[in-house]
């Protein structure tokens, strides 16, 4: 199994959320390849797990995806619009980004974080908020199952609440497109059913909404995730539904060690056993 088995993506025809072309991220200063050839339609409704070793190259394809950067080749199409040609400041402010290098005041509290994701600023924009859309950020704290914490200084939560605040966070802005940079990190097994748990509710709430979820753990995937992308050294191994992605024989070629892989009632567990065994 190489490379070259992953197919050639379809036509993305009209409404995709995200089409990328033979998209190519290079670093001038090295040379060093970090994304090549890859090629990719997310659709409404779609929820995509993004997975593949350390290195491989997965946040620099989620910073495309939130046009955080422009690639070195290729084309980049998100929400219609194509990176190079559009206003980015106008484009991130219709996708919702979820990552750890969100810089968010330790002394906010969280209703208040919630309320930042309208303007898309660090820091609170007052004379923007009006009732409506305070309202709105209690409402987004209420769905992700957090509404006690709307006082609480951002800087004491948990990280597993942290997680929630910045996904009520980034569907401030009502997102069509929504991207989770490991939003599981080091969270304990509660908080990780939990946010599992708020995936799913939230998926099923928004049948247009798209997600893309990096991970390195299959247990943290919700039952609404639909398909995934694996990635090996800066290009695809393959991509495309779960039932045909998410498989031993593909993950064992994705990470290069022997793995296995089991599913019950939606979720899913992964497990190496010893190299040669
Ligand atoms: N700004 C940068 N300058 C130099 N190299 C970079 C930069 N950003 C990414 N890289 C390199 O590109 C490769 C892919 O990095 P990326 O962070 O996208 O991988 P990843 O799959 O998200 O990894 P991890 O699972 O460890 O988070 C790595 O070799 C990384 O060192």
């Amino acid at each position: 199994m190489t490379e070259e088995t992953a197919e050639r993506e379809p036509a993305a025809g009209p409404g995709a959320v995200v089409a990328l072309r033979e998209v190519g991220v290079r670093r001038y200063t090295t040379d060093q390849v970090i994304l090549d050839g890859v090629d990719w339609t997310v659709r409404p409704g779609e929820h995509w797990a993004l997975l593949g070793a350390n290195g491989a190259g997965k946040t620099t394809l989620l910073r495309l995806l939130g046009a955080l950067m422009h690639p070195t080749t290729g084309s980049v199409e998100v929400l219609g619009s194509r990176l190079g040609r559009v206003d980015v400041r106008e484009l991130r402010a219709r996708i919702g980004h979820v990552t750890s290098a969100q810089r968010v005041p330790q002394d906010l509290d969280a209703h208040t974080v919630v309320l930042t994701g309208h303007t898309g600023t660090v820091q609170p924009l007052w004379r923007m908020y009006d009732e409506a859309v305070r309202q709105r950020a209690h409402e987004l704290l209420a769905e992700l199952e957090i509404k006690e914490l709307a006082d609480r200084p951002y800087g004491v939560c948990s990280g597993g609440q942290r997680a929630r605040i910045l996904i009520a966070r980034a569907l401030m802005a009502d997102p069509a497109l929504l991207l989770l940079d490991e939003p599981f990190n080091a969270l304990d097994l509660p908080s990780r059913e939990d946010l599992v748990e708020a995936m799913h509710r939230l998926a099923e709430g928004r049948p247009r909404l798209a997600t893309v979820t990096v991970t390195h753990h299959l247990e943290e995937l919700s039952p609404a995730v639909s398909h995934a992308l694996l990635l090996r050294e800066g290009r695809i191994l393959t991509r495309g539904p779960v039932e045909e992605t998410l498989t031993g024989t593909w993950l064992t070629a994705c990470f290069g060690r022997p793995i296995a892989v089991n599913r019950h009632e939606g979720r899913w567990w992964a497990y190496s056993g010893r190299q040669g065994s």
